[in-house]
């Protein structure tokens, strides 16, 4: 069975990438296991803070990893909070506080378009020339309320027109399929199998 690590201390990022790997007969490993402290994130672009969390992990644990940056970019908010996401009501990083702030900033905005946004990078060791880079969007409308238990961060604030549910209301199944992750996972995958781990 082929390990990988698990360059994030998300706890839904991780439960989802144990979802997706985990049938592929792929050892999901959080960087925790081995130790690894949090990376620092100080890049404006998506694709570079995850090609940092990856050499992070993969540098202090000599093994492949899996890094992903992602967030949630309102079109009426010109993108904010976008790659700030996890900071957005600042320190200490609080879902529920991030939550909070973006109903207020929407308040009383009729343009309610969003999309989540997903980069993945895969580094086979920590000074790896040809990192696996892949992504995924998935588009919806922030709500003026949350809806729904499962998921985890600004889920329970993003519904998905189509399928007329929150992302917290829909079951991880569906949200593994359809999601930025799913979709940067899927390309990812395809990716790898030109260049196998
Ligand atoms: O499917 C999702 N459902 C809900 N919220 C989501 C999702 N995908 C990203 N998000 C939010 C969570 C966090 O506010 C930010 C990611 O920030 P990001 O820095 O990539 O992750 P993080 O700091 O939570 O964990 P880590 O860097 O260790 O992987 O976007
Ligand atoms: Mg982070």
């Amino acid at each position: 069975m082929k390990t990988l690590v698990i360059a994030s201390g998300n706890a839904g990022k991780l439960r989802e990438f144990n979802q997706l790997l985990a049938p592929l007969g792929i050892d999901v490993r959080p960087q925790a296991e081995f130790n690894v402290p949090e990376a620092e994130e100080p890049h404006i672009t998506f694709v570079e803070n995850a090609l940092a969390k990856a050499r992070h992990a993969s540098r202090i644990t000599g093994q492949p990893a899996l890094a992903d940056d992602s967030g949630i970019c309102v079109d009426a908010l010109g993108g904010a909070p976008g790659v700030f996401s996890a900071r957005f009501a600042g320190e200490p990083r609080s879902d529920a506080r991030n939550n909070e702030k973006l109903l207020a900033d929407m308040q009383g905005q009729t343009n309610r378009a969003a999309h989540y946004y997903c980069v993945l990078v895969l580094v086979r060791h920590a000074d790896d020339p040809q990192p696996i880079i892949a992504e995924g969007a998935w588009h919806g409308e922030i709500l003026s309320e949350p809806r729904g238990e499962g998921g985890f961060g600004y889920d329970p604030l993003v519904l998905d027109p189509s399928q007329g549910k929150t992302v917290a209301e829909l079951p991880h199944d569906i949200k593994n399929r359809i999601s930025h992750r799913g979709k940067a996972m899927a390309a990812l995958l395809e990716k790898l199998k030109l260049y196998p781990l």
